[in-house]
């Protein structure tokens, strides 16, 4: 027996289409209205989810298309040329054309892939993305960043690619493993600070309740978030200036993620990445010290890290110069200037970052 669809909300997004983001439980059987007039559809998704891609491929050939899966290397594995050019070869073997339709269904590091692949594919294909982790449904498959990982960083090779449409289906959330269920928290975390402060109230006054699985207040945090991504992507979707805002908390975040050889989590690495800049905004006399330690308090209470190894700086310095933020030798960092009110700090002095970073630091004397 299969349960009728719930829409709780449909966002838009005004990118180089108008696209929107569905949110809502039990939403598979919108999937095939969505694919629309394709002959074929090509499921990418990891092996965590191999039973319920079986599912989902059932419905689509059940409505009369024919699908091809292909099943990813799992997280940011992922997110490589090599996983790239594996799905390139499927897709030429399945005569796959430009009417065709790519669905992502998986995490942040699948529906990353999924665009990419979709972006290349006959110089770009539709991509329909059903993110399955909170972080993927509040960030990575809405707005058309799509890209892999290289040996020298994070995200370095991609293309702005947008999706058709975005399912949102909350009930995925409830066999997602706590700690991603926490990391994906990081990135509403982050709306709450650049915009929509209410994000921040929500998680504050009961944060169990933040975190229950397609719970009244995690529906409303992922709409709030969603609803924040949209509005930026709507303005600037090439991230020509306003868009850099999504990146708070990434530029020293990305650095951790490298240094760890992509094992930490995103989620986790934006966290600390987040604490960062807040102490050095909060150095540079841009926010009180109140705000800047309402992120470590924040973050805490839903079990996100705040705290990253001493002892790392060069390396972490040397991986920040590679962002996509700086201009020449230039290091330029998303800061806020107060709650939700975000602006840029370039070129910092060199002494704020290395205090920033003292004070981030585990075994530090601010322990
Ligand atoms: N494009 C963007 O705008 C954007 C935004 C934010 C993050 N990102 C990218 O997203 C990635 C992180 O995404 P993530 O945190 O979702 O990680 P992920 O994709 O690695 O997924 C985390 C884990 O959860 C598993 N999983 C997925 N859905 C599940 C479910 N419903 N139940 C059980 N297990 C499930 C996956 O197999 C994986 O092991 C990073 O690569 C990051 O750079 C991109
Ligand atoms: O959508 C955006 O823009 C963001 O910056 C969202 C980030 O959360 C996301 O991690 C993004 O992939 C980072 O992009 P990058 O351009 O710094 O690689
Ligand atoms: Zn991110």
């Amino acid at each position: 027996m299969t349960t009728a669809s719930q829409v709780h909300a449909r966002v838009p997004v005004r990118a180089e289409h108008e696209y929107d983001v569905l949110i809502g439980t039990d939403l598979l059987a919108e999937l095939p209205a969505l694919v629309g007039e394709a002959a074929r559809v090509f499921l990418m998704h990891p092996p965590s989810l191999s039973a319920r891609a079986r599912e989902v491929a059932g419905t689509l050939t059940e409505a009369g298309y024919q699908v091809v899966t292909e099943e990813l290397p799992d997280g940011e594995q992922a997110k490589t040329a090599e996983t790239a050019a594996r799905c390139w070869a499927s897709l030429g073997r399945a005569a796959f054309t430009r009417t065709d339709v790519v669905i992502g269904l998986g995490g942040g590091a699948t529906t990353d892939l999924a665009g990419f692949v979709a972006a290349t594919w006959l110089r770009g294909v539709r991509v329909i993305q059903v993110p399955t982790t909170l972080l993927a449904m509040v960030d990575a498959a809405v707005g058309g960043k799509t890209g892999i990982n290289t040996a020298e960083g994070k995200n370095l090779v991609g293309a702005f690619h947008s999706p058709s449409a975005v399912v949102c289906d909350l009930t995925w959330l409830r066999m997602l493993d706590a700690v991603d269920l926490r990391a994906g928290m990081a990135e509403v975390i982050k709306c709450g600070f650049i915009a929509d402060p209410r994000i921040l109230e929500l998680v504050e006054s009961d944060p169990e309740a933040a975190l229950v699985p397609d719970g009244p207040v995690l529906t409303e945090l992922v709409e709030r978030a969603v609803r924040v991504k949209a509005e930026v992507v709507s303005a600037d979707l090439k991230e020509s200036s306003l868009r850099e805002v999504l990146n708070y908390g990434h530029t020293f975040g990305h650095a951790i993620e490298l240094h760890e050889g992509f094992r930490w989590r995103h989620g986790e690495a934006v966290a600390v990445g987040m604490v960062f800049v807040a102490e050095l905004a909060h150095r540079a006399g841009l926010i009180d010290a109140e705000l800047a330690e309402r992120h470590r308090h924040v973050l805490d209470l839903v079990g996100l890290p705040t705290r990253y190894r001493a002892g790392t700086w060069d390396a972490l310095r040397t991986a920040m110069s590679r962002d996509k933020k700086t201009r020449g030798a230039t290091l330029r960092f998303v800061v806020l200037e107060g709650l939700a009110r975000p602006t840029r700090l370039t070129g910092p002095d060199p002494a704020l970052l290395e205090a920033s970073y003292a004070a981030i630091s585990e075994g530090s004397d601010d322990d």
